[in-house]
């Protein structure tokens, strides 16, 4: 663990992921406008049909990057440890198929570290290796994720908070501010969201009502 929990689990109440292939608009456009619409973390994730590699995601990675730095809103990379290190992101997210979490912990120092886990074991596993984070889903049918494993609903959610784990969670897959509610009340920290803000015909008005959805339950908690 390298970030303060409490401060971890501020940041992950509405938490972006975005790339370019996610995106019917600029996605820099799209970004500035999840910003000023209350998201409180964004990743770059630039994967799948036709993303951009080498120095054109590199460009894109520093674009937003910069976009996020202006509102003091930190940059987690997906998967890619190296262009994260090169451009001196604030954090990275992992998944079971990418590099081990204590490989990547010395690589990354203590900038923010978070990993995908889908039992038990890989999140014990995940804590041990120093995850700051770690998200679980898809919680509900997503299509953004070609790959994404059965949807597991509030059942791994509960099963986590029943064993008194207490890492800050955050869950994606197919969240909207219709069905974020449920996922607060198991005693997750945030939503993670990807068409759901950047295929929004107003990006910022679906950010907004994300963070007024999480928001509410949290105050009424
Ligand atoms: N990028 C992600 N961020 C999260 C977070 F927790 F941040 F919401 N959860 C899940 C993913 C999925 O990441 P991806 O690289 O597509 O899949 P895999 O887990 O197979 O590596
Ligand atoms: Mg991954």
């Amino acid at each position: 663990m390298a970030v303060n929990p409490q401060a971890m689990r501020s940041l992950l109440k509405v938490y972006f992921i975005m790339g370019s292939t996610n995106c019917c608009q600029n996605p820099e456009n799209v970004l500035q406008a999840a910003i000023k619409g209350g998201i409180t973390l964004f990743q770059f994730r630039e994967k799948g049909a036709g993303c951009l590699y080498g120095k054109e995601k590199e460009s894109l990675a520093k674009k937003l990057q910069a976009i996020c730095k202006q509102s003091n809103i930190p940059f987690i990379v997906n998967d890619d440890i190296e262009l994260a290190v090169k451009i001196n992101a604030d954090g990275v997210h992992i998944g079971q198929d990418d590099e081990a979490a204590d490989v990547v912990r010395r690589k990354i120092g203590s900038k923010i570290l978070g990993v995908s886990v889908h039992s038990m074991q890989e999140a014990e596993t995940a804590i041990r290796q120093g995850a700051d984070y770690i998200g679980i889903g898809p919680i509900y049918p997503t299509s953004t994720k070609a790959d994404a494993k059965a949807v597991q609903g509030l059942t791994f959610l509960t099963e986590l908070r029943s064993a008194d784990i207490q890492i800050p969670v955050v869950g994606i897959g197919g969240i909207t501010s219709e069905n974020a509610s449920p996922l607060i009340e198991a005693g997750a920290d945030g939503v993670s969201v990807i068409s759901a803000i950047s295929q929004a015909d107003s990006p910022e008005k679906a950010a907004a009502k994300l963070y007024d959805a999480v928001n509410r339950i949290m105050r009424n908690a």
